[in-house]
């Protein structure tokens, strides 16, 4: 074990050598589009990874491969030393069962209330919680570590959009995941709700051991929730390393992430 300590916000992380994700070799093209071209990454256990590449680099197009939604031209992904191009669909929903998403439009159900928000990944996953009668627990449990206890029987329009953010994220943990993947988190939120999800994040990492990837734009985002970065630039990870050292390359493609 290695311990990590991120002076900065004075927080403490531990960070293992054991790979939690894989990405080798990763290629995709659209036509004469080469997006990626031998993409390659791994998240370690306990850490907070973040993948920063402009506008159109290719992030969207590694995570749907990553989840499936989209098939690469070449390379392997492994989640947990299980490649996913070659499971067959039964182990791959288990498999997604330790992943959690957080994704820009993975919004909640209007019509249900909070609790049944929540309560809608445990019936689709019943098997991972055996027989759950009583789902309160879970459910309460889910909406403390967001900070948000007294919303469950709330509607969704009565959330303003960091409490919408919050109680997704809560469906996600929910499924008590070791992985979680999260698309621009702070995207259209003000100043302060953007520091209240990022001090969340960590708070969850610590909470749940997570290991997560975490795509960002937000140059504040990346400097407080990361303990190593990945930039995607013309289709690899042109380059990787601490906040702090990726901010003191004299390389001009990677200035222009921190001006
Ligand atoms: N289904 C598709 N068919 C054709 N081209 C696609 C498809 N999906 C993505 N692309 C192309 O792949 C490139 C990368 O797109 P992607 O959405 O991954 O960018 P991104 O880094 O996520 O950008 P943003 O930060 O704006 O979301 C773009 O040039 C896009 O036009």
């Amino acid at each position: 074990m290695k311990q990590i300590q991120n002076i900065q916000e004075g927080i403490e992380t531990v960070v293992s050598k054991k790979v939690m994700l894989e990405i080798k070799d990763l290629k995709k093209a659209f036509g004469n589009n080469q997006v990626l071209n031998g993409f390659n990454l791994e998240l370690f256990e306990g850490e907070n990874l973040v993948i920063m590449g402009k506008s159109g680099s290719g992030k969207s197009v590694m995570i749907k491969c990553l989840v499936g939604l989209m098939q690469a031209d070449s390379g392997s992904i492994k989640v947990m030393d299980k490649d996913i191009t070659t499971l067959n669909r039964m182990d791959l929903d288990e498999l997604r069962t330790e992943i959690g998403f957080l994704f820009q439009g993975s919004a909640l159900y209007d019509s249900m209330t909070v609790r049944e928000n929540l309560e809608f990944p445990l019936r689709r996953h019943k098997h991972k919680f055996g027989t759950i009668t009583d789902t309160t627990q879970l459910v309460t449990e889910a909406l403390e570590s967001v900070g948000l206890a007294d919303a469950i029987d709330l509607m969704p329009a009565e959330l303003s959009g960091g409490m919408k953010r919050r109680v997704a994220l809560a469906r996600t943990l929910i499924l008590k995941p070791k992985i979680i993947l999260y698309d621009e988190p702070t995207s259209g939120l003000d100043p302060i709700t953007a520091k209240e999800i990022i001090e969340l994040m960590r708070r969850i990492q610590r909470q749940y051991k997570t290991s997560s990837l975490i795509i960002t734009h937000d140059v504040d985002c990346a400097r407080v929730v990361s303990e190593r970065m990945i930039l995607l630039v013309d289709g690899i990870n042109y380059a990787e390393g601490t906040f702090e050292e990726l901010k003191a390359s004299k390389d001009e493609k990677v200035k222009a992430f921190f001006k």
